[in-house]
């Protein structure tokens, strides 16, 4: 059985289901992208970096003040000036360094928060045959760790880089002053090792989206287990399961590592290109120095902003690092951009109980046709009409097409060709908002969420008033239910409701959908059999139901249909016949079948005559 919650892929997305572990490239530059989530911090983050630059100033002077508080003691001369100086200085770094720090963590955070923000958004108006081929644990990796990677190369990353390449360009113009051929020789080395770097860095960018892809597998798997939980037990599958979840955690690891290597090799080489910048100008400028053409005081110059180099190269390799590391996790977050979604679905009224009766129209498919990507028809030209107010139930042995006429009727898939129209309306020509408005879905599997009973009833009724509640609680015969629990209805549910019995379960359903009073019920009977009184309570809860609005049932007990208005009987994909259950036991052979099986017909009834004039 196949829930209409969670179906599968569209014929509007006829692409075969494909890995999420294999994202396609993102249609912007990644580093573009990047660039636009620090956009809108720009002020923040050129402040930022100017803090950086002004706490290094004010490091720079500290050992010259400390030096002119040796001096004067060394003379004798008064150094309280010297001193306050000096202790001001140190202040004003360690606060312009705190100031930064709070910056630019502030910063990332606002950063992550809106690049989270975005995905939520998008993920829960996922369409559904996109939501039915990715695994959920993998789309919310994205927003909990693929977000944290991009959230500090957007800040830090980009005010290290800025900051690097600054101050870099500072000491070569000082370098240049002092001597431009020894620039020239700083310049030729520097160089080489940036190339070797250029080659290297792309490959950190690599290793980081293989490990977030794993990531986001590890997830995957989880979901997938903790998601089945008790099936996991109930086939002693902990051990299998574990080593699922083991091979996506290994191959986290193994990229992981494959990015650290190269983050090391980087650093080795940062490190390594200062040394051999030092020895050249050594060895040039001591030659030029023997030779007569450089003084030696301009040599030691020379090397000592050499040295001073080693702390913003430093600083532009670790920020170019981490960029890569933004850049190999912003594909990630990008691919999400580009998953089609119903942007047709918010729906800005307020979600109270309705006042007034609502109108229950007629529904009506026409000539209805619809396959699921790669798979035969699953609807091959249904027709059927449902007088408004009325209770239809469907049946039909499984894989017949009931549960997809719900998705359709959802707007959850569209179909090939036909016509679903509500009141007349093709619901095609409605925004998807509109159509969900009107129809309740009360759901064959898990039809409730974790919470309390409370939370469940008002999930889309807001504002119903206690009187609304106690009604429709009454209705489903739930108040006993209520009366016996300690915390009424406040009492947890539970995951997915587990707390609950099935029937239980599907009456709390079907109170929340008549609490927002639907025109359209559509509710898709539990499969599991139900005791007696359960059973009872929930066709009278249907029954109920029906004297608000138009009700479609898919039955998977007839013993619950017998009083329909209407029975439709399905064959693969098609409407074999309708009628009332005593026209059907009448003319159908299949339903006479299903309803003998079920022991709704007298042994004496099964042989009533061939079927004469079924609808095909
Ligand atoms: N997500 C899917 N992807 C591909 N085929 C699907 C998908 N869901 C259903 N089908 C196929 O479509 C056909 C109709 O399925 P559907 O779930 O509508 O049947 P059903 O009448 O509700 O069956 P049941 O009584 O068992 O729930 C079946 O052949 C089924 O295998």
């Amino acid at each position: 059985m196949t829930t209409a919650s969670a179906p599968p892929a569209t014929a509007e997305t006829p692409q075969p289901p494909a890995p999420a572990q294999t994202p396609e490239p993102p249609a912007t530059p990644p580093l573009r992208v990047l660039l636009r989530y620090a956009r809108p911090h720009r002020t923040v983050l050129l402040a930022t970096l100017l803090l950086v630059l002004a706490a290094s100033a004010a490091g720079l002077v500290q050992p010259l003040v400390a030096q002119h508080v040796l001096d004067g003691l060394s003379d004798g001369r008064g150094v309280l000036g010297p001193v306050l100086l000096l202790a001001a200085l140190v202040v004003l770094g360690a606060g312009l360094t705190g100031l930064q720090s709070w910056w630019q963590q502030r910063t990332s955070e606002r950063v992550v928060r809106q690049i989270r923000r975005d995905l939520v958004f998008r993920l829960i108006r996922l369409r559904v045959p996109e939501l039915d081929r990715r695994p959920p644990g993998d789309l919310i990796s994205r927003v909990t760790s693929d977000s944290a990677l991009v959230q500090n190369a957007a800040t830090e990353g980009l005010v290290m880089v800025s900051n690097g390449v600054l101050s870099i360009l500072g000491a070569v113009v000082l370098m240049g002053v002092v001597h431009l051929g020894l620039l020239g020789v700083t310049a030729a080395v520097l160089i080489a090792v940036a190339l070797v770097m250029v080659l290297v860095l792309p490959r950190i960018r690599e290793a980081v989206a293989r490990a977030q892809e794993s990531v986001g597998a590890v997830g995957a798997a989880l979901d997938r287990t903790l998601g089945a939980a008790r099936t996991v037990k109930a086939n002693g599958a902990e051990g299998r399961e574990t080593e699922r979840a083991g091979d996506a955690i290994e191959g986290a690891y193994r990229a992981g590592l494959a990015g650290a290597r190269y983050v090391a090799l980087v650093k080795v080489l940062s490190g390594v290109s200062i040394q051999a910048a030092f020895l050249a100008v050594l060895g040039v400028g001591g030659a030029l120095v023997a030779a007569g053409s450089l003084e030696a005081s301009a040599l030691i110059a020379f090397l000592l902003y050499v040295f001073y180099l080693a702390s913003p190269v430093g600083s532009l390799v670790a920020g170019l690092s981490m960029l890569q590391q933004g850049l190999g996790a912003v594909g990630r977050i990008e691919q999400v951009k580009h998953m089609p979604v119903e942007d047709d679905v918010d729906d800005p009224r307020e979600r109270l109980a309705a006042v007034a009766a609502p109108g229950a129209p007629p529904v009506e498919f026409r000539d209805v046709r619809f396959s699921y990507p790669g798979r035969a028809p699953a609807l091959r030209g249904i027709s059927y009409t449902v007088p408004g107010g009325t209770q239809t139930a469907l049946v039909g042995l499984s894989g017949a097409g009931k549960t997809t006429m719900f998705a359709l009727l959802q707007r959850f898939h569209e179909p090939a060709s036909g016509q679903i129209r509500i009141d007349g309306v093709d619901i095609a020509t409605l925004p998807r908002s509109e159509v969900r408005r009107r129809i309740a879905y009360v759901e064959q599997e898990s039809p409730v969420m974790a919470g309390t009973i409370e939370d469940n009833l008002r999930y889309a009724a807001t504002g119903a008033s206690d009187e609304d509640i106690a009604e429709v609680l009454r209705l489903t015969r739930l108040d006993t239910l209520i009366d016996r629990l300690p915390d009424g209805l406040r009492t947890e549910v539970g995951n997915r409701g587990v707390t609950l019995s099935g029937g239980e379960r599907q009456r709390l359903a079907i109170a929340r959908a008549l609490l927002r009073r639907p025109e359209v019920l559509l509710l898709d009977e539990a499969t599991a059999q139900l005791d007696a009184s359960n059973e009872r309570a929930l066709r009278e809860a249907v029954d109920q139901a029906a004297r608000r609005c138009t009700v479609i049932l898919i039955a998977h007990r007839l013993s619950t249909v017998t009083g329909a208005d209407q029975i439709v009987v399905l064959e693969h994909g098609l409407v074999r016949a309708a009628g009332t259950h005593a026209e059907l036991v009448e003319a159908d052979v299949l339903y006479r079948e299903l309803a003998s099986s079920q022991m709704l017909v007298s042994e004496g009834n099964e042989d009533i005559g061939e079927l004469a004039d079924v609808p095909r």
